[in-house]
This record gives C-alpha cells, sequence and structure tokens, in this order.
C-alpha cells in the first residue's frame, strides 16, 4: 500500500485506511504494510468538500470593491482591475485560493476566470482537482479571439494536462453574452461532452432587463437558445419562479448556491430550496470570489446555508446537518462525476482528517453535527487528494511563499 492511516474514526468506526495509487483500496481492522503510515488517533476522515463555483484569483481582490450592487460593483470596480490583471499575478492569485481551499477541506472546484492556462499550472502544482472554465464574454475589448477559436484552443490545450484537470466552457451570464454565443457554446459543449458554467438569475434586473429585451424570463430565454442541458452548472438561480424551476429539472441543470454572496452584494432573493428539492435538482455549495464573500472557507457556506433556510422557511428541521453535508460532499462529487464524496473501497483517496481536540470539535456528541453547526476550516488537520498528501498538519508545502508572492504582486497590481 502507498499511504495508510491508522486507528482513525471513519463511518462511525475506529478502522484503518489504505490507499493504493490514488484510490482508497482497504477500510477495516487488518494492519498493513503502507509505504507511508499517519498516526489517525484524535482524527476522523471525512470526505473532501467541493467548492462549485468560485473565481480564484479573485482572491487578489479580498477587501477591494466591498459593499456595493452587483452591476456597479462588476462596472466600476471589477472590471476596470481586471482589466490590468497580468497572467503572472492571476498564477499567484490561484495558488493563493488554491492554499486557502486546501486549509478548509476543499479538494475540488469549479473555476471560472481569466487566462486559464496559469490557473491550470497553479492548480497541478497544489495537488488539487478543478474544472477550469476558457471564458466567454461579449463585452467589446474583454475578448480578442472568436468564440470558435477559443473553444478550440482550449480543447488542444487541456489535452496536455493531468487528469485532475477539467475543461470547462464558461459563458459569463446572459447579459454579457450574445445569444448566438450561447447557441455555439451548447452545441460546442454537446459535441465534446464538456460541462457549461454560468451565472444565472442572480439578480432582479438580470431578470428585468431580460424581459425587457427578449420579451420573457432568462430560463425560457436560454431553453428556446438550446442552453438548458445536463451538463450545464448554473451558479446563484436565486430569481426563479415555478415555469422556470420546471424547466431546470426537465433539463436536469445542476445548481450551485452561493448564499453568502448573494447575501452580501444583497440580491434580495433566496435559492428557492422547496421548490428544488420537490424536484430533486441536484445542487451544491461555492464560495464565488473573494471580492463578494470575502474568502474561500466552504464550512461557512455550509452552515449559512443551514441556517438561512431555516430562517426562511420558519422551521429548523430544514435543511437538516446530514443534508446540508450531504450536499456539499456526495451529491456536489456526484455532480461533477468524480468518484469520491465519500470514504469508503474503491473511491478516490480524496478526503480530510479533522482535529477532533480541536476545541470546537469538542465534545463530539453527533461529528457531522460539529461539522456543519461549529467547526470552520482550522478543523481540516491533514488532506488527501488523488492519494497524495497536500496538506499535513496544516501546513502546505510552499505556503510561506504563496503568501509572499500574494502580497508582492497585489501591491503592484494596485499601484498601476
Ligand atoms: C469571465 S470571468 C468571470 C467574471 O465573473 C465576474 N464575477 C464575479 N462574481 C460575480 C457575480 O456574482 N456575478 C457576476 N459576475 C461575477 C468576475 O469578476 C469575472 O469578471
Ligand atoms: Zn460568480
Amino acid at each position: 500500500m502507498d499511504l495508510g492511516i491508522e486507528n482513525v474514526v471513519v463511518n462511525g468506526q475506529q478502522a484503518n485506511i489504505y490507499v493504493e495509487g490514488n484510490k482508497i483500496a482497504y477500510i477495516g481492522q487488518e494492519q498493513k504494510q503502507a509505504q507511508r503510515t499517519i498516526n489517525g488517533k484524535d482524527k476522523a476522515a471525512v470526505a473532501s468538500i467541493v467548492n462549485g463555483h468560485t473565481h480564484a484569483a479573485m482572491t487578489l481582490f479580498r477587501g477591494y470593491g466591498d459593499d456595493m450592487k452587483l452591476q456597479e460593483w462588476l462596472e466600476q470596480k471589477i472590471w476596470p482591475m481586471e482589466a490590468k490583471l497580468t497572467p503572472e499575478e492571476i498564477y499567484w492569485g490561484t495558488k493563493l485560493a488554491c492554499l486557502e481551499m486546501i486549509k478548509c477541506g476543499v479538494t475540488l472546484f469549479n473555476d471560472m476566470y481569466w487566462h486559464n492556462r496559469e490557473a491550470v499550472k497553479a492548480v497541478e502544482e497544489m495537488g488539487m482537482r478543478a474544472f477550469i472554465s476558457e471564458v466567454f464574454i461579449d463585452i467589446p475589448g474583454m475578448q480578442q479571439e472568436s468564440c470558435e477559436e477559443k473553444a478550440q484552443r482550449a480543447l488542444d490545450d487541456f489535452q496536455n494536462y493531468s487528469s485532475r484537470i477539467h475543461l470547462a466552457l464558461g459563458p459569463h451570464a446572459i447579459y454579457t453574452c450574445e445569444p448566438d454565443t450561447l447557441k455555439f457554446i451548447a452545441s460546442f459543449a454537446k459535441k465534446h461532452n464538456l460541462p457549461v458554467h454560468f451565472h444565472l438569475s442572480e439578480t432582479q434586473k438580470e431578470i428585468d432587463d431580460c424581459v425587457a429585451k427578449h420579451g420573457k424570463r432568462p430560463v425560457p430565454y436560454l431553453d428556446d437558445l438550446g442552453f438548458l442541458h445536463s451538463n450545464l452548472f448554473a451558479a446563484h438561480c436565486v430569481w426563479l419562479d415555478n415555469e422556470e424551476l420546471d424547466l431546470l429539472a426537465k433539463h436536469q441543470v445542476k445548481i450551485i448556491h452561493n448564499p453568502i454572496a448573494n447575501f452580501k452584494l444583497a440580491v434580495n432573493e433566496l435559492l428557492p430550496y422547496p421548490g428544488i428539492k420537490d424536484r430533486d435538482l441536484k445542487f451544491c455549495l461555492g464560495t464565488d470570489g473573494c471580492a463578494s464573500n470575502n474568502n474561500l472557507d466552504i464550512f461557512e457556506e455550509i452552515k449559512f446555508a443551514a441556517l438561512v433556510h431555516k430562517w426562511k422557511i420558519n422551521d429548523p428541521t430544514i435543511m437538516n446537518c446530514n443534508e446540508i453535508w450531504s450536499h456539499a460532499t456526495k451529491t456536489a462529487h456526484e455532480m461533477f462525476g468524480v468518484n469520491a464524496g465519500e470514504v469508503s473501497e474503491g473511491k478516490y483517496a480524496d478526503f480530510l482528517l479533522v482535529d477532533l481536540n480541536h476545541p470546537q470539535m469538542v465534545p463530539c456528541h453527533n461529528l457531522v453535527s460539529n461539522l456543519v453547526y461549529a467547526g470552520n476550516g482550522s478543523i481540516v488537520d491533514t488532506v488527501i487528494c488523488d492519494g497524495k498528501i497536500v496538506m499535513e498538519n496544516r501546513h502546505i508545502p510552499g505556503e510561506e511563499e504563496i503568501i509572499s508572492q500574494a502580497k508582492k504582486v497585489t501591491e503592484k497590481l494596485f499601484s498601476r
């Protein structure tokens, strides 16, 4: 065996876990020879978490452009700064994002940002899994190549990356992409079996503008373009009526819930959870970028989601801890087609060792309750992704350099 974690709490029992290659080969009472063995005493092994929607390199914008409405925030603050970003800055911003996500128990994330070659390099080096988008945005000056050239170039590039890196197509939103772009992306995605990563129904303005321009709400508009399909990952989805929920369910669109960013940008609506649950629509959680969150601690997102739906529906039994934990881990990995999300034999060895002696984890009447309601990213001690240890005892190789380079490039960016 390549790696052993001995005497650890796993699925409610004390046991040993052995990893061979990138998979969990054995969980049980037997003790086996392994090249490397970790003592799992006072630790629990739990599935790693997915960040289903983020803009990783926006870590460099943490605390910049706070307390604004979405459209003004994008147009007055974010897009002018993004226009100045260099590939090197994206690289260090993405490394910083990976560092933060690993520290908070994420091994797989779904990213949409500029200069994806640098993002890929950062993710490869950090040992994580990611879906990395080729972005499409029809704003003059923001996109040089044609859609066809961009999509084909991305397809070629991604042949050269490891199996941890997946290509997605990332049209930004209905208000920044022309109908022909959306049609092209849908057909290219279907032809090449690629996921599409999209912002959908985030603000009332988006709905009102769509009705004014196209005579229909966003989801029927997208349906008429042939854009809805089961490999569409739609972030936000807060302003949806019942007809739209029916259409999303008909096409099995996957939904990413980003409640903290929604609250910070005051989009004034919440994911329609009862309608989503009734229709068995699949959803997981995302942090969105660091300029609208302002961190990538997915534990905060999990707790916030569990609380806010209880408040909205006025029912504390809604979104119980097992349910939200499962959305963030098992369902999330299933949605992305990655064979992880549970600590069991045959799954990828993507899991966490959480510290059962962390003050926020003591006492432990119910592990999942502590994970959801008591803990945060700081309870994560060790992270394993694709069979490799990417963090041990909360230390990640190279972290000091990432922090110092992220500070340095941010200073340069904001002084230009
Ligand atoms: C084309 S790269 C991604 C693009 O999206 C911007 N962005 C970040 N957060 C949001 C949000 O909540 N809604 C819409 N767009 C967002 C980001 O700054 C990049 O420009
Ligand atoms: Zn976003």
